[in-house]
């Protein structure tokens, strides 16, 4: 029988520490990733906004034009340190997301929050732009509003590896919205993938919970990956970066310190959570609609 992952893969996330210097975050996430695909990791993972601080006032200042693309060098550094990355390394780089600038001819300018994906070859897979956009306002504990600057892509990310399967492709507080998570899912993805930085107020309280209840909806693996935490910055992210599988069990997960966090995803093991617990084909759509009927996959 086919499985959705075709052979186990060993996935890596970087939990990067990422400062204001964007040219030494570039080269720091090639050290680490270059670590981690010495550890066997053929998919590696960075971090949300890893080659610059996170913030509403960082955005412009650090945002690259990827569009026409490719881009040239000037325009975006971080996909040619990308791309070169993923050649020299021969495994998929996920690159985590940087602040993306769309300059419209007559000057207006729009930001975006966006992912990388490339392939072993160097070539770019796919782009996805944050779809949700972090405004949340908790009294006393964190007020961020990314839609002062940003604005929201407008697709879900499925990336086929050709060797492995689909992953889906989200950022960080795309995650809260299980619709997304669940369209990708029975499109087939066999991972569920998160660059994402949560801070110390919602960390603690939803960060695994999250990770875990989209594995346990979806039977599916599950991927978070924060910056490492840097007390000394504006935003304090909450790290702990975990790989969760798909009965929702956490395969392994780091502190809130730089580390590379290495996990097998075992082929076969979706078939076997889905076998014991048979949600796909339980599903009442004589009852609610097929959310699945639904999604848009083109910006
Ligand atoms: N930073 C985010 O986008 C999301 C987050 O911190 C949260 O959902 O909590």
């Amino acid at each position: 029988m086919a499985t959705l992952l075709k052979q186990s893969v060993k996935l890596a996330l970087i939990q990067l520490s990422c400062t204001a210097d964007k040219a030494r975050n570039l080269s720091h996430a090639r050290t680490k990733v270059l670590e981690a695909t010495k550890q066997g990791a053929k998919i590696v993972v960075l971090p949300e906004c890893f080659n610059s601080p996170y913030g509403t006032k960082y955005f412009p200042q650090y945002a690259e034009t990827l569009l026409p693309s490719p881009p040239t060098e000037d325009q975006s550094p971080t996909f040619h340190a990308l791309s070169k990355l993923a050649k020299e390394a021969g495994v998929y780089v996920v690159g985590g997301s940087i602040p993306e600038l769309v300059e419209a001819k007559k000057g207006d300018k729009t930001y975006y929050n966006t992912n990388m994906t490339f392939a072993p070859s160097g070539e770019l897979l796919a782009t996805h732009r944050k779809v949700h956009l972090f405004d949340i306002d908790i009294p006393g504990k964190i007020k961020f509003r990314e839609s002062d600057v940003l604005s929201p892509g407008n697709k879900i990310t499925l990336v086929d590896l050709p060797e492995y399967g689909k992953i889906a492709l989200a950022i960080c507080y795309d995650i809260r919205f299980p619709e997304l998570a669940t369209i990708a899912a029975r499109k087939g993805a066999f991972l569920l993938l998160y660059p994402g930085a949560f801070n110390l107020t919602t960390g603690k309280l939803h960060w695994e919970l999250q990770a875990r209840a989209r594995a346990m909806d979806n039977q599916v693996f599950v991927g978070l990956c924060s910056p490492a935490r840097d007390m000394e910055a504006e935003y304090n992210a909450w790290g702990h970066s975990l790989v969760v599988d798909p009965n929702a069990e956490v395969l392994g997960g780091l502190d809130e310190k730089e580390g590379i966090l290495v996990s097998e995803l075992v082929a076969g093991r979706i078939e076997e959570v889905r076998k014991g617990i048979p949600l796909y084909t339980q599903r009442r759509f004589d009852v609610y609609p097929d959310v699945a009927e639904g999604g848009k996959f083109e910006e």
